[in-house]
């Protein structure tokens, strides 16, 4: 067996490793001693207290071990690789022998010369190009085509680095899958805090705008309601035109004035100069709407956030850079400590609108910002594709060599081949349109979450359904960033035949064969590029979403463009396309990734017709509905009212509804501990079954976040009931973890919740519980700006616990003493925690009040969340001013919280002489100073008499 090791293991300081590195290359698990403990995850001995953890793979026909970890002193538990807290015990563990790695997973790229391999979701050895990238300093730029490891080499890059960290790219979806491949198998560097934020949340960094970002569909409607002309019909190129051309593009201003864009060169416009009046008109329109409307427009913020950005970071990557305007990119480059320290990657290939980006633009950009120039070796370009099928590589290869020969004023930076890696072989062929052909295919790919169908307008959407029953129908700027292994595009260069023919001009084969070389623009006002890049873009785009085969269907299939992309015979048949019909678990699946990616249509398609998901049946307690429920029990005193009435109180210990209903004269509210095994019984009992049938039963039916009449969701629930199988089983199905129930707590504050008031559950339900329910993230709002606190900071699970402790202590704390929350309390709470999931020292008294203090409002720390308000000595509340975004939306934390539940339990009166005191009274006015008191806060009004 070959060896190879993980990068930045350190096998010399390993003792023995030599001795056992020479054992397993020689196949010799038995002096090894090698032992099976995980999935793909072995164990060697070292020494008689050390071992180490290996993975096994093959790659052609030959075996690896891959070194991963060092185990010191049987330290198991400690591993990142092993499941949190794994206890192991080798005595029990039956010996391996090496022929298991005959049944190893293939890696699918191997550098022969590379010994070291990476790690994110899965094992990486770098190509030569990518390992060169990898050793060279910033500042990069890495310039690649979809699928050449830019994403993948950039995080493991990002790793080197130390200090305050920025990954940032335009898609909110990339962002969390950047984040989940960074932090996957455990990895963590203590001298770095890393933000991984959309470009819309690295805007409400600095500040939170206002509104709504405006988004293609708000503007397109928009654009709908001005009657325009035919020449500006196209809505995508007039929002393009705006935010690429009058702004955007001159970060020296918000926007071009009128004078200044009309006079802009033929190639920095996409509309002619007699145009130009009337799209500046319009444009003034636009500013209007966007004021009345609440919209936000990323490049007047980012152009007006210039000012107030600060340095902050040591290191910012950003990815998918052509999705970024000028002044966007400058705002992040403000932020930079070093001007040195950036790396970009992106790829002006997949831009599908007429959009303004050039490399050369960029590069002046960052130029101007270092002052002394760049290096010459700023530039790297990755020329391997990880991700498609050969076919496919080849297909898009050709047409790049076409706009190259076509149109060779391209930038050196667009301009290369690329050399395909891709896992698995492919086909790509042209269809005949023929209706038996298109229901063959129908019949083939309706059931299949694996095939999807693109257009180059969103009207051929239509034409598409007539023949198709997938909801996978995509137009083209619908597709951009989404990946099949089976594409089919439909009608796509006949539908704009012209477009495509002045393309293939007169082109011949001859002219796309060997490497493309650079040439600068032979007539500066020629146009011609502009206006077909869409075109060809469109085309590259769709193409390179097929992963393995990739299927044309035109009308009209002889075209000169099919004929240089070698597309000349159309087959009649499509018995090679597989009949494919994915599960309902696929689909699933399917539709929470479009919905993540913002695509809601054919998420909502998949949702209707597949999965054939619908309301809920019955009304949810909350909001108007939850008045009229107090109204129909407290105030007219109906029976079945009063029943769910406390219900509802008894779910969320609402224990001012309790006591109303207690002095209502409903005497078992009296009792809530008694009360509750019945209403957990009645309610919630399939939650906690081995098989919980009908709760699975119910997520089919209503999806799997569906509000049951409480207003908590199946996970919420598990999560209660600490049902650890059940949770796994939602969260697989794509179960959201950032929805609050009626107390505004989520899945994992309410799991919190239960640790709170029983030991025994956090010690024995909580592990299993606590990593998997945590969010990734709490997005806050302090001072006005975002602070995506990360579930990996102390101060994240500082904050869900006091919001926790809301509910369970301040009330009794307040009505005693005046007091609020304190280390203690936290302290308390999280003594009964497992170390594995909270380790030792975070759960210390003195470590926790320095966590406190140092987030405390008024605290002067460069680290400071300002999560916490001192309200006297070591007496805390959380910042009334706080915000949290809950849903999308941004509410303050005293109204996602619930102060109005916090009442102390009644108590009888007390014979004080000959008068009787009543201690409900004074609770109640206590609470109800409280409760101002909270109010103040959060409105800002003063209340120094308590500081
Ligand atoms: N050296 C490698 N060996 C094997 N797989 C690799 C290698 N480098 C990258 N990959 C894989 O190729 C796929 C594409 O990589 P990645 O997403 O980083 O590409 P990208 O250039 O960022 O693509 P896009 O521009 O489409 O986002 C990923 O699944 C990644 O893990």
């Amino acid at each position: 067996m070959k060896i190879l090791t993980y990068r930045g293991l350190d096998t010399a300081a390993i003792p023995g490793y030599d001795k056992l590195a020479a054992a397993l290359a020689a196949d010799d698990f038995s002096s090894a001693e090698v032992k099976k403990v995980g999935d793909n995850l072995y164990r060697a001995r070292l020494d008689r207290s050390n071992r180490m953890l290996f993975a096994l793979y093959r790659h052609q026909d030959e075996r690896y071990v891959l070194m991963l970890e060092y185990i010191h002193a049987h330290a198991y538990e400690k591993s990142r690789f092993l499941a949190r807290g794994a206890e192991i015990d080798e005595a029990r563990i039956p010996a391996v022998a090496p022929e298991v790695a005959g049944e190893a997973p293939q890696l699918s790229y191997l550098n022969p010369k590379l010994p070291r391999f990476h790690l994110l979701d899965k094992v990486l050895s770098f190509d030569d190009d990518q390992e060169a990238v990898y050793q060279q300093p910033p500042p990069l730029v890495i310039i690649g085509s979809a699928g050449s490891g830019k994403t993948a080499l950039t995080l493991e890059k990002m790793k080197e680095a130390s200090g305050d960290v920025l990954y940032v790219t335009r898609s909110p979806f990339l962002v969390q899958n950047a984040r989940d491949l960074y932090y996957a198998n455990g990895w963590e560097r203590e001298d770095q805090s890393v933000d991984f934020l959309s470009f819309r949340e690295y805007l409400e960094s600095i500040q939170v705008p206002d509104g709504k970002e405006i988004t293609p569909r708000a503007f397109s409607a928009w654009a709908d309601r001005q009657r325009l002309p035919k020449a500006l019909k196209d809505s995508h190129q007039l929002f393009e035109e705006f935010q690429g051309a009058i702004s955007g593009a001159d970060p020296e201003c918000a926007y071009l004035s009128r004078d200044d864009y009309c006079a802009l060169g033929v190639k920095q416009s996409i509309y002619p100069p007699e145009t130009r009046a009337e799209v500046y008109d319009l444009f003034e329109k636009y500013l209007r709407f966007l004021a009345e409307q609440g919209w936000f427009d990323a490049n007047l913020i980012s152009h007006a956030w210039l000012a107030r950005v600060r340095p902050r970071y040591d290191f910012v990557v950003v990815d998918e850079v052509q999705d970024l305007t000028n002044v966007q990119l400058l705002l992040i480059l403000r932020a930079l400590r070093t001007p040195s320290g950036f790396l970009l990657c992106g790829d002006s290939n997949q831009i599908v609108h007429p959009n303004f980006f050039s490399w050369s633009k960029v590069k002046t950009l960052f130029w101007r910002e270092q002052g002394d120039g760049a290096p010459a070796d700023l530039i790297r370009i990755l020329n391997a594709n990880f991700r498609n099928s050969p076919q496919v590589t080849a297909i898009a290869n050709r047409l790049l060599h076409i706009k190259h020969a076509r149109f060779g004023s391209v930038d050196r930076e667009s301009n290369y081949l690329v050399r395909s890696c891709g896992p698995a072989l492919g086909r790509v062929a042209l269809l005949q349109d023929s209706d038996r052909i298109k229901r063959d295919l129908d019949r083939r790919t309706a059931a299949s979450a694996r095939f999807a169908i693109l257009v180059l307008h969103p009207e051929q959407k239509a034409e598409v359904r007539q023949f198709f029953r997938t909801p996978l129908v995509f137009s083209i700027h619908e597709a951009k960033g989404l990946e099949y292994e089976n594409v089919l595009l439909y009608g796509f260069l006949s539908g704009e035949e012209k477009r495509f023919r002045e393309i293939a001009g007169d082109l011949s084969e001859a002219d796309l064969q060997g490497e493309l070389r650079y040439a600068r623009t032979r007539d500066k006002g020629d146009k011609s590029l502009e206006i077909y890049k869409f075109y060809i873009n469109a085309l590259y785009v769709a193409v390179t979403r097929a992963v393995k085969n990739l299927y044309l269907i035109e009308p009209r299939s002889k075209q000169p463009l099919l004929a240089l992309l070698g597309l000349t015979e159309a087959l009649a048949g499509v018995e090679d396309v597989e009949e494919a019909r994915s599960s309902l678990e696929e689909w699933r699946h399917e539709a929470h990734r479009l919905e993540l990616q913002g695509k809601e249509e054919q998420a909502a398609e998949i949702r209707e017709q597949i999965l054939k998901q619908r309301a809920v049946p019955w009304a949810v307690i909350q909001g108007d509905a939850l008045a009229e429920l107090e109204d129909k029990a407290l105030q007219r005193g109906e029976k079945k009212a009063r029943i769910a009435l406390m219900e509802y109180a008894l779910v969320y210990r609402d224990q001012r509804l309790l006591n109303a209903l207690v002095q209502g004269g409903f005497k078992t509210a009296q009792q809530p501990d008694k009360a509750m095994p019945v209403l957990e019984r009645t309610h919630f009992l399939p939650y906690t079954l081995k098989h919980p049938g009908t709760v699975l039963r119910q997520v089919d039916q209503y999806g799997v976040d569906f509000r049951n009449v409480f207003g908590q969701t199946p996970l919420m629930i598990a999560s209660r009931m600490g049902n650890a199988e059940l949770v796994e089983t939602l969260l697989d199905r794509d179960a959201d973890t950032g929805l609050v129930d009626g107390n505004g707590l989520n899945a994992f504050q309410i799991a919190l919740e239960r640790a709170c008031a029983d030991a025994r559950f956090a010690r024995n339900k909580l592990p299993a519980l606590f990593e998997r329910l945590a969010p990734a993230s709490l997005d806050i709002q302090v001072d006005g700006r975002l602070i995506k606190l990360d579930q990996r900071l102390m101060e994240y699970l500082m904050l869900c616990i006091a919001m926790v402790l809301f509910y369970q202590r301040l009330g009794e704390h307040w009505a005693r003493r005046r007091n609020a929350l304190s280390a203690v309390d936290f302290a308390e709470l999280l003594a009964h925690f497992p170390d594995s999931i909270v380790p030792e020292r975070r759960k210390k008294r003195p470590y926790i009040s320095s966590i406190l203090s140092k987030n405390e409002i008024q605290r002067d720390d460069p680290y400071n969340r300002k999560l916490f308000l001192r309200l006297k000595h070591g007496q805390y509340l959380i910042n009334p001013r706080l915000a949290l975004r809950i849903e999308g939306n941004w509410r303050p934390i005293y109204s996602v919280l619930q102060p109005l539940r916090l009442a102390s339990q009644l108590r009888d009166p007390v014979p004080w002489g000959n008068t009787r005191w009543d201690p409900n009274a004074e609770a109640a006015s206590a609470m109800m100073a409280l409760r101002s008191l909270l109010t103040d806060l959060a409105e800002g009004r003063d209340r120094e008499e308590l500081f």
